[in-house]
């Protein structure tokens, strides 16, 4: 099974829809200034509705480790998705701090260092653009779990799935219609993961 996230949930509404169709882990965009950003209220509110059992990651810009340690804390993230720039003594500190950490990196900085617990491969940021599958790092080289993003949707999921053999995908645009998450689409994403070995 391909464990599979959720990301850039922004309406109350679109957690339930996540509480059908059970996706491994959701994100939420806590980095200001994005079309899918949330504010405190409702991040709060997408929490609350969201299945106990379904991590919640925070999506960060920059290393602002003392609100990601608040948010951890207080029971509203339970991990953080941290972008490439950020420095290896946020993410060590982080993860001292038993903060659960993605690190997103661009395919040729896949196989570098870092205390994260998964590398999220993506070029992408939430605009639905995919890269060549084929820059990514062989399995036997990695050495910490792989998640593939980037404009992955029902149409190409499987073949990523089978090239790549990542150990989680990470999709935001490819689940939604109109701009807004839909149910049959996640449904579709969600047993195509979770159908490959
Ligand atoms: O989703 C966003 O708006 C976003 C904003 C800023 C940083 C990261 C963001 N999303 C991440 O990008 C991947 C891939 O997105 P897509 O499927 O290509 O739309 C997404 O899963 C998030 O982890």
């Amino acid at each position: 099974m391909t464990k599979i996230k959720i990301c850039g949930i922004f309406q109350e509404a679109s957690a339930e829809l996540l509480n059908q169709v059970q996706p491994d882990m959701a994100g939420i965009i806590l980095a200001p200034g994005h079309r899918r950003s949330v504010g405190i209220m409702t991040a709060m509110a997408i929490r609350a509705k969201l299945d106990d059992h379904i991590p919640l990651y925070g999506v960060f810009d920059d290393q602002n480790v003392m609100d990601i340690l608040t948010f951890y804390g207080n029971g509203l993230i339970q991990g953080a998705q941290l972008q490439d720039d950020v420095s290896e003594d946020a993410v060590t500190l982080l993860r001292d701090k038993g903060v659960p950490v993605i690190q997103t990196r661009r395919p040729e900085a896949a196989l570098r260092d870092t205390a994260a617990d998964i590398v999220q491969i993506d070029t992408s940021a939430g605009t639905g653009t995919t890269f060549d599958w084929q820059a990514v790092p062989p399995k036997p080289l990695r050495k910490k779990p792989l998640m593939l993003a980037g404009g992955l949707n029902v149409d190409n999921l499987a073949d990523a799935i089978a090239q790549v053999q990542p150990d989680w995908v990470d999709i935001s645009s490819g689940a939604e219609v109109d701009g807004v998450k839909d149910i049959a689409l996640m449904a579709q994403l969600v047993a195509i993961a979770h159908a490959h070995e």
